[in-house]
């Protein structure tokens, strides 16, 4: 019998690849990064899934031995989108089947400590909750595209939050606020027009000013109607001050912490009940207003 079947999109990679790695400086310091790598190929492999033969294939397992050669190529300190596009490159320059590489790396949040004030030749801690991202795209052709970002930035402000107006029917229970705490784990994308000059810089940068928009002035903070209306103007202060960057993906859960009605006394907005499920989920695209592709 002719068979109906056809192959569709297709591709392979490996995922989770844990890459460590230090470059030792001639001052005594050293720089330390510790990576989560995913690779994606997308190549011409057809004849793989539809004849059984895997001429011309670079393994999964090449695929992984490539995030380490490429770290140790990598001479001196480099931003994971560096990093990123070398892997991409070397993948589309070592390959002749392969048309794309996808890269998706996510670097752990390492800081250099301090010890008595002063910062350590080669002491790191794990302090923040999140992690940096990247995404990039390598093609043949020599284009690309970069995509970064952090995930799970845990942020909360304990006043300047509420939550009024919304359709009231026979099916809300929610009470109107004007005071109320405001918890997220911040995930967010943006996407870069083009090379950016230091993207460790950049990334800096716009992680602060999105932590500013949060919070407001330190002393009054700004006043959030809804996770909405923050998210847009979180999203709005990186596309008027960066423009390196195209548009930006923020993903907000509303982390609930319900007030608590202790026995025998009254919320005084004083005890929360930290929740974790259910949770809000809020995510909105902010773009330029011409030329973006989303
Ligand atoms: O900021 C909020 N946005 C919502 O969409 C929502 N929904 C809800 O129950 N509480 C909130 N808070």
């Amino acid at each position: 019998m002719k068979s109906e079947a056809t192959l569709g999109r297709h591709q392979h990679g490996k995922s989770r690849v844990r890459v460590g790695r230090v470059w030792r400086m001639a001052d005594g310091k050293n720089v330390f990064v510790e990576y989560s790598v995913n690779t994606t190929l997308i190549s011409a492999m057809e004849h793989s899934y539809e004849e059984g033969s895997n001429r011309g294939m670079t393994a999964t397992d090449t695929q992984k031995n490539m995030c380490y050669y490429v770290a140790q190529q990598m001479k001196s300190p480099c931003s994971v989108e560096e990093y990123a596009l070398a892997l991409g490159r070397k993948f589309v320059s070592e390959y002749p089947l392969v048309s794309i590489a996808i890269i998706e790396v996510e670097q752990k949040p390492w800081k250099r400590v301090s010890v008595q004030g002063e910062s350590h030749n080669h002491g790191f801690a794990s302090t923040g909750t999140e992690s940096r991202t990247t995404k990039v795209e390598v093609h043949r052709s020599g284009e690309y595209d970069v995509q970064s970002g952090f995930k799970e930035l845990r942020l909360c402000k304990t006043t300047q939050s509420g939550y009024e107006g919304y359709l009231r029917d026979k099916y809300t229970l929610l009470p109107e606020t004007r005071e109320r705490l405001l918890a997220s784990s911040v995930t967010c994308t943006w996407r870069y027009r083009s090379i950016a000059a230091s993207f460790d810089e950049e990334y800096e940068a716009i992680k602060e000013r999105i932590m500013e928009t949060f919070f407001g002035p330190p002393k009054t903070g700004t006043y959030s109607p809804s996770v909405q209306k923050t998210l847009y103007e979180m999203g709005e202060a990186v596309i008027d001050n960066f423009p390196s960057v195209d548009w930006v993906l923020l993903n907000m859960p509303n982390l609930h912490f319900n007030p608590l009605h202790p026995v025998s006394s009254k919320f005084d907005n004083d005890v929360y009940f930290p929740t974790s499920e259910p949770h809000g989920t809020i995510e909105a695209v902010i773009k330029r207003k011409q030329k973006s592709k989303l």
